[in-house]
């Protein structure tokens, strides 16, 4: 069945609201919603969706200008129309630009506002529809990213066990990309078709995890009112993937075992247990052989889970595919956020190059995200708070590919000295605030050769005063 638009009138004369309501519902299936206030629409729209706002531009309290922007910092995609009396042309003009869909300018005929009415309605139809596509666009990209030797290593095993059915148990500091491998062996498995259930295993309290991964059966407990079926059944035909495997409860991890072994889930209160077709792939940050040794998770469990095992590379190890990944968050930054692309400057991707990264991509896509919605210009510019390993940690050179390689020796030494020293002194003098004699003591240089270097290198020690 078809639902029905719904359209808010606001206008402070009640009579004109109620006698335009009128003249709508005779002419338009649609619900309708009435408010006196600009406050009141608000109050409104707040507790319902709206398809399309009709109000009256002038209005004791907050007039309707005022309330367009209120109604667009909540939703920026609702379409709004205005009415507009003697006098207040201008203003409806103003709201064009503001971002109101259209006008209509009083006294109007019935069926300019009707005509006027459809077309905002279809407005908001194709703006909607054009939403839903490209956030499934957005989330349809579910593709590592990364050509270092590690991640192709990576590509190579999920190929590989995406044709078999086997248990995979995926291992990796937090952030890694597991969620996502899993996801990927799932969709280049022969069960693409077939659902991929998540779960959460810390996020659900201890008491529900059973019935909430094998269901349950009527009467099982109080408030047990018909059968249910858990994530298991919910994956029939496909993928249950099992994340933080590694904070199991002990209990739970036995009957787990009887999934794996038997292929056979026992709902909570019934008697009669039931086959299922559901690969298992399971994933943890923790060292789970460790866990093993301390008796908090069983070695026969961990044996089955690990039947084939990915291990994730943290983010440090794979630096070089930090420019690819910098721009596919780019990109997926302005996709998600409708906004246009950004760029990263040199000096930043350096930066970010060099940056530690305890949370892995996670945190190189969290941290790109915050910069592109606080950044107004189309480049990011070097940021100078982004958090660096400490100086004896710095690995200056190991990691980061040599700019211009095919230079003469020398010409390159030249190079990589220079910008070596860039580096090292930005980094020094953010580390001592700016202050010569701590950095001068914990680089070991003296004060004056250090001041030297620093005016050769046109930098300003003063700059880096006051931050942290
Ligand atoms: N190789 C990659 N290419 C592109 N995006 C990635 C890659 N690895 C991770 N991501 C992105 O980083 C974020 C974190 O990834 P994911 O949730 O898969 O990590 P995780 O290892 O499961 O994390 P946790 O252990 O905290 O659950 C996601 O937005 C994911 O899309």
């Amino acid at each position: 069945m078809e639902t029905k638009d719904t359209l808010l009138l606001v206008d402070d004369e009640t009579d004109l609201v109620q006698g335009l309501s009128r003249t709508i519902q005779a002419e338009m299936p649609c619900e309708i919603l009435t408010a006196t206030s600009a406050e009141d629409a608000l109050a409104l729209l707040a507790a319902h969706p709206v398809d399309l706002v009709l109000t009256d531009i002038r209005m004791s309290g907050m007039d309707g200008l005022s309330l367009l922007k209120k109604i667009h910092k909540k939703d920026p995609h609702l379409s709004v129309i205005l009415m507009t009396g003697y006098g207040t042309i201008e203003t409806a003009v103003t709201a064009i630009r503001e971002g109101a869909y259209d006008f209509i300018s009083k006294p109007f005929k019935n069926d300019s506002l009707i005509h006027t009415l459809r077309k905002g309605l279809e407005h908001n139809r194709l703006v909607r529809e054009n939403l839903r596509l490209s956030r499934i666009l957005c989330a349809s990209t579910p593709g590592l990213v990364g050509q270092s030797g590690p991640m192709r290593a990576i590509y190579e095993k999920i190929r590989m066990l995406a044709r078999t059915d086997v248990t995979v148990l995926i291992c990796g500091e937090t952030g890694t990309g597991k969620e996502l491998t899993a996801r990927a062996l799932h969709e280049s498995s022969p069960r693409r078709g077939g659902p991929m259930i998540t779960v959460n295993c810390p996020a659900i309290p201890e008491s529900m995890l059973e019935s909430e991964l094998f269901g349950y059966a009527k009467g099982a407990f109080t408030g047990a009112v018909k059968d249910r079926q858990g994530y298991f059944a919910a994956a029939e035909g496909g993928t249950i993937f099992l994340d933080e495997i590694g904070d199991l409860p002990l209990p739970l991890q036995s009957k787990l075992l009887r999934v794996l072994q038997e292929k056979e889930i026992n709902p909570l209160g019934s008697d009669l247990s039931r086959k299922v077709d559901v690969r298992i792939l399971a994933a943890t940050h923790q060292n789970l052989e460790k866990k093993v040794e301390d008796n908090t998770f069983r070695a026969d469990l961990y044996y089955r889970l690990n039947v084939a095992s990915l291990t994730m590379p943290p983010l440090r190890e794979i630096r070089e595919d930090i420019p690819l990944l910098v721009e596919h968050f780019l990109d997926k930054t302005a996709c998600q956020l409708r906004m246009e692309k950004k760029r990263v400057s040199s000096l930043l991707l350096e930066e970010l190059m060099q940056a530690p990264w305890p949370g892995n991509i996670r945190e190189l896509e969290n941290t790109l995200q915050g910069l592109c919605v606080m950044t107004q210009e189309k480049e990011i510019p070097p940021q100078n708070a982004l958090k660096r390993d400490r100086i004896p940690d710095l690995d200056f050179f190991t990691d980061s590919p040599l700019p211009h390689r095919n230079l003469p020796y020398q010409q390159l030494k030249e190079k990589v000295l220079a910008r070596f020293t860039r580096q090292y002194l930005d980094h020094l003098l953010k580390e001592t605030s700016g202050n010569i004699s701590h950095a001068a003591r914990l680089s070991g240089i003296q004060r004056q050769s250090l001041q030297k270097i620093i005016r050769r290198y046109q930098m300003d020690a003063t700059h880096y005063r006051g931050r942290e």
